[in-house]
């Protein structure tokens, strides 16, 4: 089915080279607000979201948020959603995802991603590359794994939290919402909404 693409930027690059692995969506084009380049992979860049109406009226039914910021990211979902699109899971061809996890609206799981049994991924989230979400754990809505974290089985992340490059949460912990874990960070005991953390073992920075 034909999909359109919201952002231009280097996660946008990331999502549309993702689309173009896996092949099951024709990306009509990209539509950002200041765009950088006229094309983006070879995907022609349309101009601004004033464009959304005119190709959901073209039959255009699906859409992509590719945006790296989480608030961002959600409120660009709504809009979406708000102008008739349907936001798709898209998964690359070489992520793992287990047939017993649960994903939401517009839930990304780029290359080597890992979601295990039993997890569940809130819209709009983005499991990113090499990051690994074990079973039975809790992403929320609009958060983002950044590449190469590991959540340990039943750990939870709460909505729009960003767990940074590398990141490690011990099984079961809880990180509150919009929360920032940093890279490289090993987090043995809950976070707090709105915190942020990091180190081995992670403290507030
Ligand atoms: C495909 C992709 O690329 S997805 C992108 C994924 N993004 C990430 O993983 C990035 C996560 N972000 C980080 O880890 C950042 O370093 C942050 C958010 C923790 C801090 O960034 P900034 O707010 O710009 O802080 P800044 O770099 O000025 O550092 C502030 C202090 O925190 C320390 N600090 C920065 N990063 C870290 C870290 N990862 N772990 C421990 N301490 C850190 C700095 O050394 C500095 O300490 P000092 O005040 O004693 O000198």
């Amino acid at each position: 089915m034909r999909l359109v693409l919201v952002g231009a930027g280097g996660h946008g690059k990331a999502v549309l080279d993702l689309l173009l692995a896996a092949g099951d969506h024709e990306v009509v084009g990209v539509l950002d607000e200041a765009p950088r380049a006229p094309a983006l992979l070879g995907v022609p860049v349309l101009g601004g979201l004033d464009l959304l109406a005119r190709l959901r009226a073209e039959g255009v039914a699906l859409a992509a948020v590719a945006v790296g910021d989480n608030a961002a990211r959600a409120r660009l979902g709504g809009l979406l959603l708000a102008a008739g699109y349907a936001l798709p899971v898209l998964r690359h061809p070489a992520a793992l995802v287990s047939g017993h996890a649960t994903l939401g609206a517009g839930v990304v799981a780029m290359a080597r991603a890992v979601i295990g049994p039993e997890a569940r991924v809130g819209d709009l989230a983005l499991v990113n590359t090499g990051a690994i979400v074990e079973h039975d754990c809790v992403v929320g809505e609009a958060a983002h794994v950044a590449p190469g974290a590991v959540l340990a089985g039943g750990a939870s992340v709460g909505a729009r939290a960003v767990i940074g490059a590398g990141a490690v949460l011990r099984p079961g912990v809880a990180v509150g919402e919009s929360a920032l874990v940093a890279a490289g960070a090993a987090v043995a005991a809950p976070v707090p909404a709105g915190a942020r953390v990091g180190g081995v073992p992670a403290r507030p920075l």
